[in-house]
């Protein structure tokens, strides 16, 4: 039933989330100016122009990828072209210039495991690792070579377990900062950064429902079976609807025994098959699930996405359904009529 990927945000993108990369991101064009143009013009001087070439190269790679995630918010040439770029720079230096270039490789190997995702910072450093081991031996006696190669796998490991424990505690902190601690489904937070996504999409033309779930005669539950068995069922219907939604579907614990599902990019015809399947599906599951209860049914508010609705309302008009729905007798669906709920709206304005 886990859907975290739907909260937007994979969490093997390097230890920066989207929140923190713009400042970081400015952090690293900075020193990475302030650090490589000095290079670059010093080996232009001595003579070294194809490592000059290749520090230039480097960094306007990476402005240009800045920029690009920075101003135009999508990658312009990625950062593996970049990263590509660096480790050819330092592999490079480190056979002109031998110990005296090996310094750089440890700041290098640390903001590699920090910025670029796992597997690919392995990677990319166990080549910097052996290439630069390589390329130092002739300038320096093996023992001092071979101490170098260990400090840096040392280095690299204690970075990697350190970035390991960091990016376990902010996914456990984001799991925590989203969801409701009973159910494990969405909580409202995150609900109203998901629809206000949902209805810019509806602006773009894209059709998106939302229903709105009441479990009918739940204080009745509460009352004849104690509240521990309320919170069971309340549980099994997160369990049962998520299992019967698609993957793309995000549910929402509104609060006590009320939940919002959202369909994202479907048309209204294809979200009441969905929801009437979840109904059906939901009905069958809590009869497996807890027998000793009488049989326990959902209301639902259907409601369709229009443009320039604020979401706030297009909520009210799933509620509206949902409140019909348990006006005409419970268990049953009911889809808002947008011309309906506004005339009512202004007569009562
Ligand atoms: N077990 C349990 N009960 C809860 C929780 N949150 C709210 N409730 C109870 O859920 C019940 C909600 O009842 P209502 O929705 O008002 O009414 P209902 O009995 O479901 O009747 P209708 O919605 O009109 O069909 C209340 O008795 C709340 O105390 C919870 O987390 N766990």
């Amino acid at each position: 039933m886990d859907k975290l990927r739907f909260t937007g945000k994979a969490l093997d993108e390097g230890l920066f989330d989207l929140y923190s990369r713009k400042r970081v991101l400015s952090f690293i064009l900075v020193v990475s100016l302030l650090t490589f143009l000095p290079l670059i013009i010093k080996n232009y001087l001595v003579g070294e122009s194809l490592l000059a070439s290749f520090l230039l190269a480097f960094e306007l790679s990476l402005i240009i990828e800045i920029y690009g995630v920075l101003r135009l918010k999508h990658k312009i040439i990625g950062y593996q072209s970049p990263l590509f770029l660096l480790v050819i720079c330092i592999v490079l230096s480190v056979h002109i210039f031998g110990t005296l270039a090996t310094y750089w490789v440890f700041p290098i190997v640390t903001a590699i495991v920090l910025l670029v995702p796992k597997r690919m910072a392995i990677g990319v450093n166990s080549v910097i690792i052996i290439a630069t081991t390589i390329a130092a031996l002739p300038h320096q006696p093996v023992m001092v070579t071979l101490r170098f190669s260990l400090a840096l796998m040392i280095c690299t490991a204690i970075t990697q377990c350190v970035i390991e424990a960091v990016r376990k505690l902010q996914g456990n902190l984001s799991y925590l900062s989203t969801r409701d601690s009973l159910t494990g489904a969405f909580n409202r937070h995150q609900m109203e950064i998901s629809l206000q996504a949902a209805s810019q999409r509806t602006l773009a033309g894209a059709g998106t429902c939302i229903a709105v779930i009441d479990i009918d005669y739940f204080k009745a539950v509460n009352d004849q079976h104690g509240h521990d068995v309320g919170d069971k069922v309340i549980k099994s219907v997160v369990e049962l609807v998520n299992v019967n939604s698609r993957q793309t579907d995000l549910l929402f614990r509104l609060g006590g025994d009320e939940f919002l599902l959202l369909f994202d990019n479907t048309q209204l015809e294809h979200a009441l098959n969905i929801t009437q399947n979840i109904r059906q599906q939901v009905v069958i599951g809590l009869a497996e699930k807890c027998p000793n209860i009488q049989s326990v049914t959902l209301s639902i508010g259907l409601a369709e996405s229009i443009e320039n609705e604020d979401s706030e309302y297009w909520v009210k008009r799933a509620d509206t359904a949902l409140y019909m729905a348990k006006q005409a007798g419970r268990d049953q669906i009911k889809v808002s009529d947008p011309a309906e709920f506004y005339a009512n709206k202004v007569v009562r304005l």
